[in-house]
C-alpha cells in the first residue's frame, strides 16, 4: 500500500543543513498497522509527513496505493491526499466549530448534499463513540474525546491510509489505551492501513504488526513486533525494549552488590527468555527433578506483545557444574534463550 524508496529530506537552517531523513526505504502492506519508533529528533515526523507530501522529499520515490505521489500535479495530489487521513499529537481541531462541523469540514467540496454530509458525520461520530457530543465545541472535550473527533474527521473521505503522528503522546495511559483500541477497531472494520509514529514502546507493543526503529534519520532495524521484542539487534531497539521491562534492573543490582545477587560457589545467575511456545513453568520443575539443580526465580517479567506472551525470568541456578550444564542444555533444547549474567 505504501512504498518509500530511498527517501531523503534535508532542512536548511541558519546553523546549516539538518538531514532529517536519510535514504529510507520501507514497504507497508495493505491493512497492517506499522509503527515507527525513535527518540525525539530521530526524523519520524518528517518521514511520516513525506508519505502524504506535507514534506516533499528531495530524493526518492513515494508510492501510495499504486500512485507515485511525486509525479502528480497539484490537483491529482489533492485527490490522492484525500485517501490519506492524518491525526496529530495536539488534535488540530478548529476551536470555533462544533464537533460535527469539524468532522464535516473535509467534506465541504466533496459534492455530497447537506443531508448526505449530515448522515456521514452521524456515522463517523457513532464509529468513534461520540454521538452525544455532536454539538459541543472542542474546548468542552477531554483530550481523548478531542482525538476521537480528529479520528472521525480524518476518516471523512474514506481514506485507505491513516497516519498517526504521536497521536497518544498527550494522553494519559488509560486514554491512550482506549484510543489505540479505537485505531485497532477501525483498522479491522475498514481494512485501513495505519502508520503510527511514537517514542513509546508500549504503544507499538499494543497494536503494531511491524515496526521500524529510527535513529538519526535512518531506519536501524525493522521487523515483526514479536521478532523485534524477542530478538532485538540494534542498540537503540534494545534500549527501547528495556524501557518497558523491569528485568534489566538486575544489572544495576549486580553492580550495587545487592544481597539478592550474591552467589555461593555452586550458583550462577541466568536469564531465560521465552515466548508462548516454550513457556517455562513445567521446564523449571523438570530441570529441578531431572538434574537435581535448584532454580530460584529472583525477577520475572511477562510482556504481551500482539497477544503473544513473551517472558523473561532471572533465576539463580544452584547445583554442581556438570548438572548445571546438563540443565542448561535441556533449557536450550526447549527453545528458551539463556544467558549467564553472573557466575
Ligand atoms: N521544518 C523544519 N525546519 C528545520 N529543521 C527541521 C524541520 N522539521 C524538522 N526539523 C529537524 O529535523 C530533525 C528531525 O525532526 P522530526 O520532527 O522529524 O523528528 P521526530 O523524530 O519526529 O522528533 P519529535 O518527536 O521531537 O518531533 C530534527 O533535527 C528537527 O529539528
Amino acid at each position: 500500500m505504501i512504498t518509500l524508496e530511498h527517501v531523503s529530506k534535508t532542512f536548511t537552517t541558519k546553523s546549516g543543513y539538518v538531514h532529517a531523513v536519510r535514504d529510507v526505504s520501507l514497504q507497508i502492506d495493505e491493512g497492517e498497522i506499522y509503527g515507527i519508533i525513535g527518540f525525539s529528533g530521530a526524523g519520524k515526523s518528517t518521514l511520516v509527513r513525506c508519505i502524504n507530501l506535507l514534506e516533499r522529499p528531495e530524493a526518492g520515490n513515494v508510492t501510495v496505493d499504486g500512485r507515485e505521489l511525486l509525479k502528480l500535479d497539484a490537483s491529482q495530489l489533492r485527490e490522492s491526499r484525500k485517501k490519506i487521513g492524518m491525526i496529530f499529537q495536539h488534535f488540530n481541531l478548529m476551536r470555533l466549530r462544533t464537533v460535527a462541523q469539524n468532522v464535516a469540514f473535509p467534506l465541504k467540496k466533496s459534492g455530497l448534499s447537506k443531508e448526505e454530509i449530515a448522515r456521514k458525520v452521524k456515522e463517523l461520530l457513532e464509529l468513534v463513540d461520540l454521538s452525544e457530543k455532536a454539538n459541543v465545541y472542542p474546548s468542552q472535550l477531554s483530550g481523548g474525546q478531542k482525538q476521537r473527533v480528529a479520528i472521525a474527521r480524518a476518516l471523512a473521505n474514506d481514506p485507505k491510509v491513516l497516519l498517526c503522528d504521536e497521536a497518544t503522546s498527550a494522553l494519559d495511559p488509560q486514554t491512550t489505551h482506549s484510543i489505540l483500541k479505537l485505531i485497532k477497531d477501525i483498522n479491522q472494520k475498514l481494512n485501513l492501513t495505519v502508520v503510527l509514529i511514537t517514542h513509546e514502546m508500549g504503544v507499538v507493543k499494543e497494536i503494531c504488526d511491524r515496526v521500524a526503529v529510527m535513529e538519526d534519520g535512518r531506519i536501524v532495524e525493522e521487523g515483526s513486533i514479536v521478532d523485534i521484542f524477542t530478538h532485538p539487534q540494534a542498540k537503540m531497539t534494545k534500549s527501547f525494549i528495556a524501557s518497558t521491562s523491569t528485568t534489566d534492573r538486575i544489572y544495576d543490582l549486580i553492580e550495587e552488590g545487592h544481597t539478592l545477587t550474591e552467589l555461593g560457589e555452586d550458583e550462577v545467575i541466568v536469564s531465560l527468555k521465552y515466548d508462548a511456545s516454550n513457556a517455562t513453568q513445567a521446564l523449571i520443575s523438570e530441570i529441578s527433578r531431572t538434574y537435581d539443580v535448584d532454580c530460584n526465580i529472583i525477577f520475572g517479567n511477562i510482556e504481551v506483545v500482539k497477544d503473544t506472551p513473551i517472558g523473561t525470568l532471572i533465576v539463580v541456578l544452584k547445583g554442581d557444574p556438570e548438572k548445571r550444564k546438563a540443565a542448561f542444555d535441556c533449557i536450550k533444547r526447549h527453545g528458551v534463550e539463556t544467558e549467564v549474567i553472573k557466575r
